[in-house]
């Protein structure tokens, strides 16, 4: 018999979790551009800073450089049975676009009869006053794509002549890795949790051996999949390695992958997309399945502004 899920309409009969599929996801610019117009002013990210999907957004949205044409709002990291929540606190505020006390209210407003789990991210249309899209994928697929000049940057994180190994490796490392992680510790069955556990220490030796020649994953432009990988690193040793069980070793103790993250987390406009204290209260207080005592620990000591040694790697390939 399997324990109690922490989601128990995303279990499989194994005790396995499946995540849901996302429900809105319609398309900025072209094909929907009368609908969705990409412009400047228009649309807002609701975002979790704890939640590694959702950062990856608030991260795709500050190096494209589209902080002033896209306004962004933090949820409380506690999550309670009413959901996300918009209160005053540190690193996090009420809905100024809205007024919504809760995420609920966005989702209610776009299809009143939702009834999936309300998640982060959420891009919103401020003009029609619905939601776009609450695709992590698609949000940063379309920051990168559609918005043009408006985007201050012009770095592309998806480059054409990258495909399709770039969309294969980014599939990969979300099943094992950055789902991987969910998966060992939403599993309510040993045999599930073993698989879990094997295919994301496998992917993470094999990320280390990539590591090991290229600066990042495809040489030395950083891309999509990089900061998607980053994600799931930032959080590692805070909370996957003992709140979801994930504990055959620590990514300090990679060298390439640490080293690698350092580099990524003290890239400019990165450092304030991680909130430690958000991260913490949000995994160890809200899942409650797992941590019924809701203590959240005070280590361990991380310093992610250690020299990070990477820049050796850059030209030497890709
Ligand atoms: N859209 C993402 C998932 C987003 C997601 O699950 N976000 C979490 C936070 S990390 C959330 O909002 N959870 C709300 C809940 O579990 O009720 C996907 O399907 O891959």
């Amino acid at each position: 018999m399997n324990a109690q899920s922490q989601f128990p309409d995303e279990q499989d009969a194994n005790g396995g979790f499946v995540r849901q599929a996302d429900e809105f996801r319609q398309w900025l610019g072209t094909p929907d551009a009368d609908q969705f117009p990409a412009v400047a002013g228009r649309y807002h990210l609701y975002i979790s800073l704890a939640c590694p999907w959702a950062s990856r957004t608030l991260i795709v949205r500050n190096v494209k450089g589209l902080k002033k044409a896209i306004s962004v709002s933090v949820v409380d990291p506690i999550r309670d049975e009413k959901g996300w929540a918009f209160r005053e606190g540190p690193g996090y505020g009420k809905d100024p676009i809205n007024g919504f006390n809760y995420l609920s209210e966005a989702y209610f407003a776009t299809d009143a009869a939702f009834k999936g789990r309300i998640t982060v991210p959420v891009l919103w249309d401020k003009e029609k006053a619905v939601i776009v899209n609450n695709s992590e994928d698609d949000i940063c697929r379309m920051l990168n794509d559609d918005f043009g000049a408006v985007a201050e940057s012009s770095i592309n994180l998806f480059p054409a002549e990258l495909e399709p190994e770039h969309a294969n490796l980014a599939q990969y490392i979300y099943e094992n890795v950055n789902n991987g992680v969910y998966r060992a510790g939403f599993a309510t069955s040993q045999t599930e949790y073993n698989k879990a556990f094997k295919a994301l220490f496998a992917a993470l030796d094999e990320l280390e051996l990539r590591l090991s020649t290229k600066r990042y994953l495809f040489g030395d432009q950083i891309v999509e999949a990089d900061w998607r990988l980053f994600c799931t690193l930032v959080r590692f040793d805070a909370v996957y390695h003992g709140h979801f069980k994930c504990n055959l070793r620590r990514i300090v103790d990679y060298p390439n992958l640490h080293g690698y993250l350092l580099d990524l987390f003290q890239h400019p406009g990165i450092a304030g997309t991680v909130n430690f204290d958000h991260i913490k209260r949000h995994y160890y207080f809200t899942h409650d399945d797992i941590n019924p005592s809701r203590i959240v620990p005070l280590g361990p000591a991380l310093d992610f502004t250690a020299a990070h040694g990477r820049d050796a790697l850059s030209h030497q390939d890709s």
